[in-house]
């Protein structure tokens, strides 16, 4: 994840950084949303929401359905009803991408930074900063799993030792090949539940479908030695057997020494084998694609 130097100035990101507060939170201001924008989010919602009907893991698709979302932009007061009596996590609208410190204390706190602002009409397959829907469609739903809820928060609070540690790109690759691109065994089948993947009508497929893609058991140590691209397709994903997984093999895992003993290694270039590499069982038959 790339991240502004100082996002409240000029910083080449689209959002409106003018009038956030100190911690980067902004007004939804759900009713200045145009109507055409509502419009938008119906038909990314319909779009995404029958691709994660086939290919989603279990966990996110009961959090999307309880978040009943459908039918435009959600007022994220609405949402924060459900998710406070869920897990005790809230949503806190901001302008975009925020400092990686301001980001992670969010965390730690239990608040997911959700951005605003909605995709042009020419983005709706692609675009590189997050949007509200990358940010709500993606990331809320599965913060309705009382595993994934602690597992974030903990992540939140191990920033502060990453950085001061001179190893957040080691910590930045755990959240990037589980929170945004992890995929989940659900009993034999392949499923995604990382955000990047099921915000993403091409992804969502590729990922479970793709023959030729390295698809590696969830490892704590392999995640944080390898590299990760941020504008194609991954090439290789990470399967968790369960979100127990999360718990029990990141939180509960002391980083400090591997910090210390790969932090100034160079990364596993993206995609590569390493000898003696099998891929997780349940990716020697990817998922077929089918229509539906
Ligand atoms: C390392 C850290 O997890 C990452 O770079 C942060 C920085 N700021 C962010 N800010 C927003 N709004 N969303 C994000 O996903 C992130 N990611
Ligand atoms: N156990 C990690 C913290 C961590 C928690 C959750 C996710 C990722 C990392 C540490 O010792 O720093
Ligand atoms: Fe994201």
């Amino acid at each position: 994840m790339r991240k502004p130097e100082d996002a409240k100035s000029d910083s080449g990101l689209r959002g409106d950084y003018e009038g956030a507060a100190a911690d980067y939170t902004v007004a939804q201001d759900w009713d200045a949303y145009p109507e055409e924008t509502h419009d938008r989010w119906r038909r990314l919602y319909a779009r995404q929401s029958r691709l994660c009907a086939q290919y989603g893991a279990p966990q996110y698709l009961s959090g999307l359905a309880r978040l009943d979302c459908a039918g435009g932009i959600p007022r994220f007061e609405e949402t924060n009803a459900v998710l406070s009596t869920a897990t005790g996590w809230k949503i806190v609208p901001v302008p975009g991408f925020i400092p990686d410190g301001v980001f992670f204390d969010h965390l730690a706190n239990r608040r997911f930074p959700v951005t605003r602002w909605i995709r042009d009409e020419h983005e709706l397959d692609y675009l590189v900063e997050p949007d509200v829907f990358h940010d709500f469609f993606g990331h809320v739903p599965i913060l309705l799993d009382p595993t994934f809820a602690d597992f974030l928060e903990a992540y939140g609070r191990a920033g502060e030792r990453a950085m001061a540690m001179d190893a957040l790109d080691m910590l930045a690759r755990i959240y990037w090949y589980t929170v945004e691109f992890g995929l989940i065994d659900d009993g034999g089948t392949l499923k995604a539940f990382g955000a990047g993947i099921v915000s993403s009508a091409g992804e969502t497929v590729y990922s479970v479908t793709d023959p030729d893609v390295l698809r590696l058991p969830f490892d704590p140590v392999r995640i944080m030695r390898t590299a990760y691209t941020i504008d194609t397709f991954q090439k290789n994903y990470f399967v968790l057997d369960n979100l127990d997984q999360l718990m029990r093999g990141l939180v509960e895992l002391d980083f400090g020494p591997i910090y210390q003993e790969w932090r100034a290694a160079p990364p596993i270039p993206i995609g590569e084998r390493l000898p003696g590499e099998q891929p997780h069982p349940a990716a020697l038959a990817p998922v077929k694609e089918t229509q539906s």
